[in-house]
């Protein structure tokens, strides 16, 4: 099994607690969003590989180190996802961006494809799919389902990025996709019988662009 890791620093904790807050505006939750995204950046480039490399200071000679190894692309599920990817650019700039468009069915919580498009030799990247929320787990598992199945990726290059993560997602993700790391701002309690995470933060995509 892959590893599970709630990011709980203190700053993103508090930044996690402004967006939460149902009085959040839109530019904060927008801004704040993109924010967490970039310190949790920090934390799931903690694992990536270094080489040394030769350079000279204004002093001397010296041996240092380079990041080496795969490069790097973000995939935010829209339309939510893409609230971390700003945030997450800052830190990596010269990763690549994909993209795939997924809603949830409101009656049946089903995921539906609308979009993909991602870096043509995706399959030698190492993948970051970020989505704010992990709930049922559909959305994620449809979007890794499609990474590995129909673009070769191994599931080894994928780690999936959340903000607020529900128990039944982490499992539903973890069966099945179990060589998915899976990084998340919080793990809440439960769904509710609508399928919203509690306590959650509410629908992250329509308060991240503001369409309720
Ligand atoms: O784990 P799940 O049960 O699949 O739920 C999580 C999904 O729901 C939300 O997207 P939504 O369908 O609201 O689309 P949006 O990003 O366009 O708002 C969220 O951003 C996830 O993609
Ligand atoms: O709580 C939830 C569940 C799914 N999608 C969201 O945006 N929020
Ligand atoms: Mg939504």
């Amino acid at each position: 099994m892959a590893k599970f890791t709630v990011v709980d620093h203190p700053l993103i904790q508090h930044k996690l607690t402004l967006i939460r807050d149902k009085d959040a505006s839109t530019k904060v939750f927008r801004e704040v969003t993109n924010e967490i995204g970039m310190l949790m950046a920090y934390e799931i480039t903690r694992d990536l590989p270094l080489e040394d490399v030769e350079i000279e200071t204004p002093i001397t000679k010296t041996t240092q180190k380079q990041l080496s190894g795969k490069k790097l692309a973000i995939v935010p599920i829209l339309r939510a996802g893409l609230g971390m990817v700003d945030g997450i650019i800052d830190l990596i700039p010269a990763a690549r961006v994909g993209h795939i468009g997924m809603y949830r069915d409101p009656e049946t919580l089903e995921a539906v494809e609308y979009f993909a498009k991602f870096p043509s030799d995706i399959q030698e990247r190492q993948v970051f799919v970020v989505d704010p929320m992990l709930a049922t787990g559909a959305s994620a598992i449809a979007a890794l389902d499609q990474l590995v199945d129909k673009y070769n990726v191994s599931e080894e290059h994928i780690t999936f990025v959340c903000l607020v993560a529900a128990p039944e997602g982490v499992k539903a993700l973890q069966a099945s996709h179990p060589n998915v790391d899976i990084y998340t701002a919080a793990l809440d309690e439960k769904l509710n019988d609508h399928g919203y995470i509690v306590p959650g933060l509410g629908d992250a995509g329509d308060r991240i662009f503001g369409t309720k």
